[in-house]
């Protein structure tokens, strides 16, 4: 997407070989852009989230296989960047597709020809992310122009949580893409943001993002939908997924299981989007079977921000020495949601609503 007249992807590849990414601990406040040069910093890029977003997780392991490749196409040294990415971040099942995508193409190969063949399919799951995510969002402007049309062409009020943008995805997002189509369609649309406590996510990369496509939106806190909701101020709810089971489980970032209950006690339809990696059809029960990420204590304890200074640090928003649970992700059950927008169109959240979108990929 644009910023400041130039379009940029989340992550790339430049003429001379090097493969960068927007470093995204950094936003809204500065625009950093990083290389990653070999796999101890891809590794760290991922677990430290300088990237985050199931897709993109997905898109960085896999040119952090390529890069590594350069290096030692051998196979234990692919056997093994399979373990060194893959343990660094438990949920987002794009991470273990990826992976497994680009052993499936190299291992066949001669050590030889890895390299090239990695760079090339790297290039390509990034290709074919930015294609999904289109699909999505022309799939889902459909959504929010049926709720426009009962409005009378009214304004389109939506949810969103977490960030399910650009920045999460190679471009256009998942959650976002629906509604930057239906920006694009003439639709009138307004986004409530989720601040997404603790990183924030919401505050610091959604917002950034509607900030700069001229979306109108409004940052709310975390605790603020359902009250919305309650007073019709909200039509519909788009988050997106960092592994939904085949039998339509949804596990999304920490707070969405919250919004798709306040959802369904107002009768507002709550959606998920998603591209077809972020399926896990070996788990039905994503409650029972889902590892759900624990991360720092000090991501509860502390927030980021800009001070006044400029500078931007962290500051302590508790009593020093108070302990802290911080699971990253929960589980919303497929009885909560109304529908998974994917790139070949709306499926129920069913097992079988899901089988017949894929029959060729359910097992
Ligand atoms: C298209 S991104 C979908 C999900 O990955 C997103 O909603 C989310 O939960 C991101 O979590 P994060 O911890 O920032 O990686």
């Amino acid at each position: 997407m644009k910023i400041d007249g130039t379009h940029y992807r989340s992550i790339w590849r430049e003429a001379d070989g090097t493969v960068k990414i927007i470093d995204q601990r950094w936003l809204p406040h500065e625009l950093r852009i990083v290389p990653l040069t070999n796999r101890k910093e891809f590794a760290a890029a991922i677990r430290d989230m300088w990237v985050r977003g199931a897709p993109l997780i997905g898109a960085t392991a896999a040119y952090g296989v390529a890069v590594q490749m350069a290096h030692d196409p051998s196979d234990a040294s692919l056997a093994e960047t399979w373990d060194v990415l893959h343990e660094t971040r438990p949920t987002a099942i794009n991470l273990r597709w990826a992976l497994d995508e680009m052993t499936r193409v190299l291992k066949p190969l001669p050590a030889a020809d890895r390299a090239t063949a990695a760079f090339k399919r790297a290039a390509e799951i990034c290709d074919e992310d930015v294609e999904t995510n289109r699909q999505i969002g022309l799939h889902g402007q459909e959504l929010i122009r049926e709720i426009a049309a009962k409005k009378g062409g009214g304004r389109v009020n939506v949810l969103t949580h977490c960030n399910a943008g650009w920045l999460a995805t190679v471009d256009w997002g998942t959650a976002t893409s629906p509604i930057y189509h239906a920006i694009e369609a003439g639709i009138d649309v307004h986004v409530f943001v989720d601040e997404t406590r603790p990183r924030n996510q919401g505050a610091q990369l959604t917002a950034w993002e509607m900030l700069h496509h001229g979306v109108s939106h409004d940052l709310i806190v975390d605790n603020a939908g359902g009250h919305l909701m309650q007073h019709g101020e909200i039509d519909l709810c788009i988050v997106g997924t960092d592994r939904t089971t085949a039998q339509g489980d949804v596990c999304n970032k920490i707070g969405t299981y919250l919004k798709a209950l306040a959802a369904k006690d107002n009768n507002v339809p709550f959606y998920v989007a998603l591209p077809s990696p972020t399926i896990d059809w070996t788990v039905r029960d994503g409650v029972a079977e889902i590892p759900i990420e624990e991360r720092a204590q000090s991501e509860v304890t502390h927030v980021q921000g800009k001070m006044p200074s400029g500078v931007v640090g962290q500051v302590l928003i508790c009593p020093e020495g108070s302990p802290a649970r911080n699971p990253a992700f929960d589980v919303t059950p497929a009885r909560l949601v109304t529908g998974l927008i994917t790139e070949r169109g709306v499926a129920p959240a069913s097992a079988e609503g899901l089988a017949a979108m894929f029959p060729d990929r359910a097992s």
